[in-house]
């Protein structure tokens, strides 16, 4: 891991920066993607599946028998967790739907705001190096809650629990088709997949890349959310083994996913990057081969408002505080995806199954986004009704404002209303 001690504040910039990702570079390869599935639709996508899947596609929907199959190939523990998990999820994410309130904001005249799910949403399911079935439930889940009457899912991965999470969430169509083209498929429509109103979920650089792309044509998109990333600040109350667990846990999404040690304690770090090393080694060597902490920095600060400020800047996906008065800690923070308080909370807890949403803006993005909730599968519908009293008291100052506009039409609208009332009052 790369330890820098007390940078410049100038230098923050250049520190923090993501370094694979150069959206230039990767817009320039997708673009053509969504070309070829535009204008040639499911063989457009056979093409691009076999090169860069390397797979021959017969069927690009998953049979009602594959998804019925799919149960009996996983064991019992497994989809007991799955099961458990789901009630979690379900149960958070269900918190989220309010009542609609109806505001009186003048006598006479009530406006009020009605929840609707949005009818067809697109779902993908990242799976090129893992079968990600705990994002099935991530999406699936508030899509379910908000009513959403179609849900499309994309991926790559024919895992069965990828399928047996699809049936809990009630998805109606499935489809093995991974990357960009997963996207351009559920954002035009083509002869088997279905054009959706809005597409949700994580994926690598290409799929993050489209999901922008389409989004610049007029899709709807939940937020870019690309390779994964943790940040973790940690002063001597932390278990070094416990952060450096936290660090390898992201680094494991792929060489292009980075982790960020943010600490005061010079001896904490190296402590943290000893446990670090230590824990490369034991893994098999295969699980070795996947780690990657290219893009893994501890940065030494001077002082706990330093880390902080530091924090805010990055906006890390997942930031884990594992400090005194962590609580307190959390307040301060303006900018991150999903926070984890103290020693016993691990991201991957959040990750699968404590119950808030792994779908989280990367790459900078929480200083703007959130991350996927009830909130993002639905629309909010606003209603009024005014009765007769309420246009006298509202009617002639909205005349005021419309002559002010010169839009006689709409002082007209109200005008034509009030003296049909006058007169029936006049009688
Ligand atoms: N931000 C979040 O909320 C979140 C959540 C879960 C996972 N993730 C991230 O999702 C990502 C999953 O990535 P993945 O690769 O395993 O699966 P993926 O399903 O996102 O991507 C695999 C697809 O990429 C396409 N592809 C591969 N190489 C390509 C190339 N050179 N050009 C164009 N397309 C290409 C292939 O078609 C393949 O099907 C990871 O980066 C992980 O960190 C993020
Ligand atoms: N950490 C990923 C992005 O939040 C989600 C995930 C799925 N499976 C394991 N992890
Ligand atoms: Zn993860």
């Amino acid at each position: 891991m790369k330890i820098i001690k007390y940078p410049k504040r100038e230098d923050w910039p250049g520190l923090l920066t993501r370094p694979v990702l150069n959206f230039k570079e990767i817009e320039a390869s997708v673009s053509p993607i969504l070309e070829e599935v535009q204008k040639h639709g499911d063989e457009g996508i056979r093409r691009l599946a076999e090169r860069f899947d390397g797979v021959t596609l017969g069927d690009l929907a998953f049979s009602n028998k594959e998804i019925d199959d799919a149960e009996g190939q996983l064991d019992e523990a497994l989809k007991e967790a799955i099961g458990q998990a789901y009630r979690n999820i379900y149960l958070f994410h269900q918190q989220q739907l309010t009542a609609p309130e109806k505001v009186e904001t003048m006598p006479g005249v009530t406006c009020w705001r009605r929840s609707v799910g949005i009818e067809k949403v697109g779902i993908y399911i990242p799976g090129g190096t893992a079968p990600l079935f705990s994002t099935v439930l991530m999406l699936g889940i508030p899509a379910q809650i908000a009513g959403s009457k179609e849900i499309v899912l994309c991926t790559p991965s024919a895992h069965p629990a990828i399928l047996y999470a699809a049936k809990l969430v009630g998805v109606t169509r499935a489809y093995r088709i991974g990357g960009a083209q997963a996207i351009a498929a559920m954002a035009y429509g083509t002869e088997s997949v279905p054009q959706v109103y809005k597409i949700f979920g994580p994926g690598n650089q290409y799929v993050m890349a489209a999901k922008m792309l389409v989004s610049k044509e007029g899709m709807a998109i939940d937020m870019p959310a690309g390779p994964s990333e943790v940040a973790v600040y940690a002063d001597e109350t932390a278990v070094p083994d416990f952060v450096a667990s936290d660090l390898l846990s992201q680094a494991e999404h792929g060489k292009d996913s980075q982790v960020l040690l943010v600490s005061t304690s010079v001896s904490f770090v190296e402590a943290v990057n000893r446990c670090l090393m230590e824990q490369l080694e034991a893994l098999p060597r295969k699980d070795m081969a996947s780690i990657s902490i290219d893009n893994s920095t501890a940065v030494v600060v001077a002082h706990a408002d330093e880390a902080i400020a530091m924090l805010n800047e990055y906006a890390a996906e997942h930031l884990i505080l594992c400090v005194e008065n962590a609580e307190e800690v959390s307040e301060r923070i303006v900018n991150a995806g999903s926070i984890f308080l103290g020693n016993y909370t691990p991201e991957s807890c959040g990750d699968y199954a404590s119950g808030t949403n792994h779908t989280l803006p990367t790459n900078g993005y929480a200083r703007a986004y959130s991350g996927v909730s009830v909130d993002s599968f639905v629309k909010k519908i606003t209603v009024q009704h005014i009765s007769q009293q309420g246009l006298l008291n509202l009617g002639p100052l909205v005349e005021v404002m419309a002559e002010a506009e010169s839009l006689q039409a709409h002082k007209r609208a109200v005008s034509v209303r009030l003296k049909q009332m006058n007169e029936y009052n006049e009688k």
